[in-house]
């Protein structure tokens, strides 16, 4: 077997600074969309809505329940168990609103959001703060992400006035 191998001239190209600028690469080369779950718990004409962490994706932006899906979890899965863990509050989903993926600069993400009702009507649990209850009707005006502008508006239309609520 004739082994042919790269002669120090052109491996000294291949690491010269002015020709690897030439190299083309695909504009992403990861495709691969993060698989994201999100519960929007509306009771009473009001909704869950929290801040994100300042060293987070996206830090210091409003955020509904959510997270990461698990290995082998489904998005509506992820979204009470998220919920559960970042709200102490037990929901259950009442129909999926919307699912879009989203390109964000340094990731993209594939949005799954589920109208959620609680289990049990009660007053949020104390380590749901930072999240708090906020009128419907404000959603438009808080500092949601890019990736959520298309769930506000399917929220505005299904839910013209705070009566309207699940409960
Ligand atoms: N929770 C939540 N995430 C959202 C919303 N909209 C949106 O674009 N995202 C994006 O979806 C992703 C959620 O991932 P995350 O980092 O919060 O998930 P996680 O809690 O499992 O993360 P961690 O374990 O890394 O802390 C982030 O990139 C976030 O910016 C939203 O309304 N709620």
């Amino acid at each position: 077997m004739i082994r042919k191998e790269l002669s120090p001239v052109s491996f000294t190209a291949l690491h010269n600074s002015s020709n690897r600028h030439s190299i083309r690469f695909p504009k992403r080369v990861d495709m691969t969309s993060i698989p994201i779950g999100i519960a929007v718990v509306l009771s009473q004409g009001r909704v869950l809505v929290g801040t994100r962490d300042q060293d987070a994706h996206l830090g210091g932006q409003a955020e509904f329940p959510g997270g990461k899906c698990e290995a082998g979890e489904s998005a509506a899965k992820c979204a009470i168990r998220e919920c559960l863990e970042e709200t102490g509050l037990q929901v259950e989903i009442a129909e999926r609103l919307h699912q879009e993926v989203f390109e964000y600069p340094d990731r993209t993400v594939s949005l799954t959001f589920y109208l959620c009702r609680l289990v049990e009507a009660a007053a949020p649990h104390p380590s749901a703060l930072p999240f708090e209850w906020v009128e419907l009707e404000t959603l438009p005006a808080r500092n949601f992400p890019s990736g959520n502008q298309a769930v506000l508006r399917i929220l505005a239309d299904r839910f013209k006035s705070e009566s309207q609520g699940l409960h």
